[in-house]
């Protein structure tokens, strides 16, 4: 671990938390909110969100509907694999790997969950999983809702004309965007056989827009700026946020995607156990033009869609 200095800010949300429609724009908590956010972007690229009344119970309901579903038996699991176009299902053991560089692929298995596609047959059985689809369906909303404060409160910290521009490209989520719900489990090291350089989750930054991370044990590495890893504090309650390339390519990198990834450290007594964390992965619309906010052309317009299908052609 770094020291404290290197550690992820942890930011108070309560000024902008789901339950307020709106900030009180004039107060200092909101103006400290868009300051610390700000800062966390352009330094570390990471911060952790709390007080942000986002609902404890609903995420208690993820873990265990997603333990009991990655418990179930490969050959259930394997009913529902990711269909490649829509990027909704099963992915299992070994399939993902996010850093193409290394030579296996990550010890890890995950469901993706995608509203616009996300029909009946797609899902494990009531039977075989119940309450599976209804929770991760509940999980949804203030996953939606607090990423879109997010993105605001972002553009009052790059002082946007329109501080709502990100926002406006983030509204087609349930049909025409690739915002995903992933939850994801790393089996524990006494039932996996580790390859050569096999890490969890290899080193990557993320696509999109913005992701919120929810870990449930330790294990998370992020790249300081001088270049090595740092293990990131774990936080009661704490939202973890960062941002994908295909927002720093639109904030002409002011905002920095940071890579990231999880280890299997077989020293570390926590790292041998199961892990499991949900990633809210936040996706302009598919029909957004993502251009440079400074106008500085630094980076060409790209469309939402083609670049996020580019990244999944190298990443399957
Ligand atoms: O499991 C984690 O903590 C990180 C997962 C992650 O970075 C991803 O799926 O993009
Ligand atoms: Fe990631």
């Amino acid at each position: 671990m770094g020291d404290s200095t290197d550690n992820i800010p942890v930011i108070d949300f309560s000024a902008f938390k789901l339950s307020l429609d709106k900030p009180d724009y004039d107060s200092e908590a909101f103006k400290k909110l868009v300051q610390s956010v700000h800062h966390a972007l352009t330094t570390i690229g990471f911060f952790y969100i709390v007080n942000a009344d986002f609902p404890p119970e609903k995420l208690e309901r993820m873990w265990k509907v997603s333990k009991d579903f990655f418990h179930l038996p490969a050959e259930i699991k394997n009913k529902y694999p990711r269909n490649p176009k829509e990027n909704h299902g099963y992915v299992h053991m070994e399939r993902e790997k996010l850093n193409p560089d290394r030579p296996h692929g990550d010890l890890k298995e995950l469901f993706n969950y995608h509203p616009m596609t996300a029909e009946d047959s797609l899902w494990p059985t009531e039977t075989e999983c119940p309450n599976f689809k209804s929770v991760l369906s509940d999980f949804w909303d203030p996953c939606l809702a607090l990423h879109q404060r997010v993105l605001e409160v972002m553009g009052h910290g790059l002082q946007l004309e329109d501080p709502l521009l990100f926002v406006k490209h983030h509204v087609k989520s349930y049909e025409n965007s690739g915002t995903t719900l992933r939850t994801l489990y790393y089996p524990a090291f006494k039932d996996v056989t580790v390859k050569e350089e096999q890490a969890r989750c290899g080193e990557h930054s993320d696509y999109g827009g913005i992701t919120l991370l929810f870990q449930e044990r330790p294990g998370l590495e992020v790249r300081t700026r001088k270049g090595d890893f740092m293990q990131a504090q774990m936080v009661e309650g704490g939202i973890l946020v960062n941002i994908g390339d295909l927002m720093q390519r639109w904030t002409a990198d002011k905002y920095l995607a940071v890579k990231h990834r999880v280890l299997l450290d077989t020293t570390s007594e926590e790292s041998v156990k199961p892990r499991q964390s949900i990633a809210f992965f936040g996706h302009p619309d598919y029909d957004a033009l993502i251009e440079c906010i400074d106008g500085s052309n630094k980076y060409a317009p790209v469309n939402s869609l083609d670049y996020i299908n580019m990244r999944f052609g190298l990443t399957y």
